[in-house]
């Protein structure tokens, strides 16, 4: 059985990881979705398409599960969203996702969607970890090192900072 689970993964941190174990256990084929693949440099949505590949690639190579990661751009569409995601992916069985929208249009596509509780949710969200990198305060213990290696790599808090301070109100695109 293979199962696909999308997020923006801005960045993949040990919530997602905790999902995906689990996961792992259900199916014998996994296939990642970044999300929102088309937004970067913005305070919600720092790294690229290709800075999260390296992240959630290296974040699950240890398990036992083939995994594909496959980059996918929003729609302005929601009603057909879920046919944009099957053309960019191998064929799943089953989605996994927490996201009430995300929930709501794969199960109006008569796709089999199974969720989970939330882990560690009062630390393990993407937009307390940007918070955190921001105000230089401890955020490494809350990701898989592996994650942690490609954000030095990338130099992803400097960008961020930098981000923060030219655009307060998050959405406006970085221009150095
Ligand atoms: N701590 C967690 N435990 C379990 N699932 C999680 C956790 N955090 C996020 N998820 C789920 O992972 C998927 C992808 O989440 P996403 O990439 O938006 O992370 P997020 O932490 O919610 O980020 P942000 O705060 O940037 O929106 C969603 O289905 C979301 O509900
Ligand atoms: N119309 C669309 O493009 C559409 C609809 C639902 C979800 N999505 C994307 O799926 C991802 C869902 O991930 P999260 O659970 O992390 O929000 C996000 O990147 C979101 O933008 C896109």
């Amino acid at each position: 059985m293979r199962g696909f689970y999308i997020g923006r993964y801005q960045p993949f941190h040990d919530g997602h990881r905790h999902m995906v174990e689990e996961i792992a256990a259900d199916v014998d084929e996994l296939v990642l979705g970044i999300g929102s693949a088309g937004d970067s440099h913005t305070t919600r949505n720092p790294f690229t398409a290709g800075e999260r590949v390296m992240m959630v690639t290296k974040a699950v190579e240890d398990l036992d599960v083939t995994t594909y990661v496959v980059p996918i751009e929003d729609l302005d569409r929601n009603s057909v969203w879920v046919g944009h995601v099957q053309s960019m992916t191998p064929r799943f069985d089953v989605a996994y996702s927490n996201n009430p929208l995300v929930v709501r249009l794969f199960e109006e596509a008569g796709v089999e969607v199974r969720g989970s509780p939330m882990f560690r949710r009062d630390v393990l969200e993407g937009t307390e970890l940007r918070e955190r990198m921001i105000h230089g305060r401890d955020w490494e213990a809350l990701v898989p090192e592996t994650v942690v290696d490609v954000i030095e790599e990338i130099d992803g808090v400097e960008r961020i900072r930098r981000i923060a301070e030219t655009d307060a109100n998050s959405e406006t695109p970085f221009d150095a």
